[in-house]
């Protein structure tokens, strides 16, 4: 499979001298979902961020991102190219960033602001063909019927299915997802989940999503790249994660990784590894 991004020697120290990224080098296969995990505080979103080309890396290094052979930043300088490359990105945040006043099917077209000429954009002119593709987006998020409703008025699950479906019209190939369930309750954070494994199987679509539970990772998941302060100190098939390899690597920290999600999370007869750190032989025989 070839590789659809590339990241290497990422560093990130904040002007508070805090050293919130060390060495992180990743590579991530055209089609994956993986999942990024780690305790608060421990760079997810950091890293998110500077993949977006929201934030340049330290200077002075050989860092280097790149989405599909284009690059992001390179030797922490973001490319000046950054906004061709992040019309491929879409990018689900925690608190969904829809503007609250506008209908959602017109925050729905934002996602396709990249395509149009300035002034058709400034003057919101969408064509008929743009509009059909924006309802075609809600429709497979699920909230086709709230497309009029102010973005506002939406739940907050609504909200982050509707960010989705944006991302969706973008025709993004690379979906950066930072902790997109954390405000949510256990079903609509399992519809937001559902709907992000769906675009990854259906569209092909790359996704990267930052968890804070290891039981929703491994459930959506392949493949789990954990953090922990700053370092990547685990990277492989999420079946292989038990608690007692996350007690080793976090620490008293790992309890906040193995919180079982609610258990109304759950749909009937999923294959769902429930995580009880009080019985982490029977969890880590499960998960074998
Ligand atoms: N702009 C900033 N200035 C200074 N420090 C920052 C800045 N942004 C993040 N940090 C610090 O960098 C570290 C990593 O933060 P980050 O938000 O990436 O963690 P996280 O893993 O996403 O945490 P959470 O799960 O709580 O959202 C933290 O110690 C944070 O305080």
């Amino acid at each position: 499979m070839s590789s659809v991004l590339r990241i290497h020697q990422l560093n990130k120290h904040f002007a508070n001298g805090r050293h919130a990224l060390r060495d992180v080098s990743l590579s991530v296969s055209r089609g994956e979902m993986v999942a990024l995990i780690g305790a608060s505080g421990c760079g997810k979103s950091t890293l998110l961020r500077h993949v977006a080309g929201l934030v340049a890396a330290d200077g002075a290094t050989d860092s280097l991102i790149e989405i599909d052979g284009c690059c992001v930043q390179k030797g922490g300088r973001i490319h000046r190219d950054i906004r061709k490359v992040r019309s491929q990105v879409g990018f689900v945040f925690q608190q969904f960033n829809l503007v609250a006043r506008l209908p959602v099917l017109v925050n729905v077209l934002v996602g396709s602001l990249h395509r149009m000429p300035w002034w058709r954009s400034w003057l919101r002119m969408f064509t008929a063909q743009e509009r059909a593709l924006a309802l075609e987006a809600l429709g497979r998020v699920g909230i086709a019927d709230c497309h009029a409703q102010r973005a506002s008025t939406l739940s907050g699950g609504q909200q982050q299915r509707a960010a989705i479906a944006r991302t969706l019209v973008q025709g993004a190939k690379v979906v950066l997802a930072d902790e997109p369930i954390a405000s949510l309750d256990p079903e609509s954070s399992r519809k937001v989940m559902e709907i992000l494994a769906r675009i990854n199987r259906e569209d092909g679509c790359t996704v990267i999503v930052s968890l804070h539970q290891v039981d929703i990772a491994m459930k959506y998941c392949p493949r789990v790249v954990a953090l922990n302060q700053g370092q990547v100190v685990f990277d492989g098939p999420s079946s292989a994660l038990t608690p007692a390899l996350l007690r080793d690597l976090y620490g008293v920290q790992a309890e906040e990784l193995l919180r079982p999600a609610a258990p109304a999370a759950a749909p009937e007869g999923a294959n769902v590894h429930v995580l009880n750190p009080a019985a982490p032989v029977s969890w880590a025989a499960q998960a074998a």
